[in-house]
């Protein structure tokens, strides 16, 4: 859908796994798209060079003031953000620092500057563990890590801001992403990488010895964790659709992206196993911490709000573009003499 813009679009963390994606497919529609990354995770490479890039942290007032004039920012889709629910058992300071606290702060340069549209990159960890499958919005969210709270948090105090500065917002509280753009020019690359699909593909290269498998006595039919994948350019359409409804007026409100559509890890490592041709080992081990039995989402809310829909999701398309771009990019953005060095 081509909107026409007067300003450009903010987009945080666009250089990462999901906000490059994102950038593309807002660069298809013609918007005038500035990203912001400090590149904790992310990759220069991942954005194209003809559009303006600034290695700046969000919690930069400064540099977010002065990028926000120079660009006439009308709106932000914020990604930039700690991820991963492992991690964030371990070091909560950090997630509450650099997820919660630096939000509030970015946002507030973003009021300050008069920019009052936001899409923020929410979760399906904000459910915690969900009392029926697929979830709705309207469910409770009571988080079990501080990956969840630190993105709930947020949600919540948009609610304020929305009632005391007129912030409009969405918030999008997503499954996990998979795969990469089906042209194979950018795809996922974390360093380290904790992704279960990434991992498992890696041991079907032979850069890994194993699959593995964190825990296998879970509540499931299988005893292994599921989780709702959607396409990464699946989950970028939805961002696009959610800045324009912003645009054009629609309400604030948090809405689910998934497919309905729940994997256990089992499942995946059999599919990768089909797709790829390549048999490897796996290996069981205890569970991951914060890790829920079960997220599978439900999107009814936004097919009818915002005429969302999957259309990459089905699990053997997504392991196909995610291996496409492991084959063309063994060492993601790196060259190979850089990896091993
Ligand atoms: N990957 C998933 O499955 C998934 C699922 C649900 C929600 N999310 C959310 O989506 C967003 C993007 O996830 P991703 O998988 O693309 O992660 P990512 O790590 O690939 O991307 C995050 C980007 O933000 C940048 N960044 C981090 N902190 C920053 C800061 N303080 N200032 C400026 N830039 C900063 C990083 O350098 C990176 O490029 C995150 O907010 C994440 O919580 C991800
Ligand atoms: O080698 C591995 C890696 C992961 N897992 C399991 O696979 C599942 C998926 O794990 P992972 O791919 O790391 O994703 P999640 O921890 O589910 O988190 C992702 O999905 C969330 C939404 O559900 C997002 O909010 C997070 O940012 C994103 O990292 C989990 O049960 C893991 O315990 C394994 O069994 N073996």
């Amino acid at each position: 859908m081509a909107e026409q813009h007067t300003g450009s679009i903010l987009v945080t963390g666009g250089a990462g796994y999901i906000g490059s994606h994102t950038v593309q497919a807002l660069l298809n529609t013609g918007a005038e798209v500035v990203v912001v990354d400090n590149l904790a995770t992310g990759h220069r490479a991942a954005v194209p060079s003809t559009i303006p890039f600034y290695q700046v942290d969000i919690a930069d007032d400064r540099a977010i003031r002065q990028i926000v004039a120079e660009h006439k920012v009308e709106a932000v889709i914020h990604f930039a953000a700690r991820s991963l629910v492992g991690e964030s058992v371990a070091q909560p300071d950090v997630y509450f620092l650099e997820n919660t606290a630096k939000t509030i702060q970015f946002v507030s340069n973003l009021l300050a500057s008069h920019v009052k549209q936001i899409v923020f990159s929410s979760t399906a960890a904000v459910y915690g563990i969900p009392q029926t499958s697929p979830i709705a919005e309207v469910a409770e969210q009571k988080p079990i890590n501080p990956y969840g709270a630190s993105k709930l948090m947020i949600e919540q105090a948009f609610t304020w801001l929305e009632q005391a500065y007129g912030l409009r917002w969405i918030a999008l509280r997503y499954s996990n992403a998979a795969g990469a753009a089906l042209d194979g020019s950018i795809g996922e690359h974390h360093e380290p990488e904790t992704h279960l699909i990434p991992l498992v593909l890696q041991a079907a290269m032979g850069l890994r010895e194993a699959a593995q498998i964190f825990g296998t006595d879970y509540n499931t039919p299988d005893g292994t964790s599921i989780r709702d994948y959607v396409h990464v350019v699946d989950l970028a359409e939805a961002h696009v659709l959610a800045v324009a409804a912003l645009q054009k007026g629609l309400a604030s409100g948090a809405y689910n992206v998934g497919t309905g559509t729940g994997y256990s890890v089992r499942q995946i490592i059999e599919t990768v196993k089909c797709v790829t041709g390549v048999d490897f080992p796996v290996t069981e081990t205890v569970r991951r911490a914060g890790d829920p039995d079960e997220l599978v989402a439900q999107a009814d809310k936004i097919k009818a709000d915002l005429g969302w829909e999957a259309k990459y999701s089905d699990l053997p398309t997504m392991i196909a573009s995610a291996w496409d771009w492991h084959l063309r990019h063994p060492y993601g953005y790196r060259s190979k003499a850089e990896a091993l060095r």
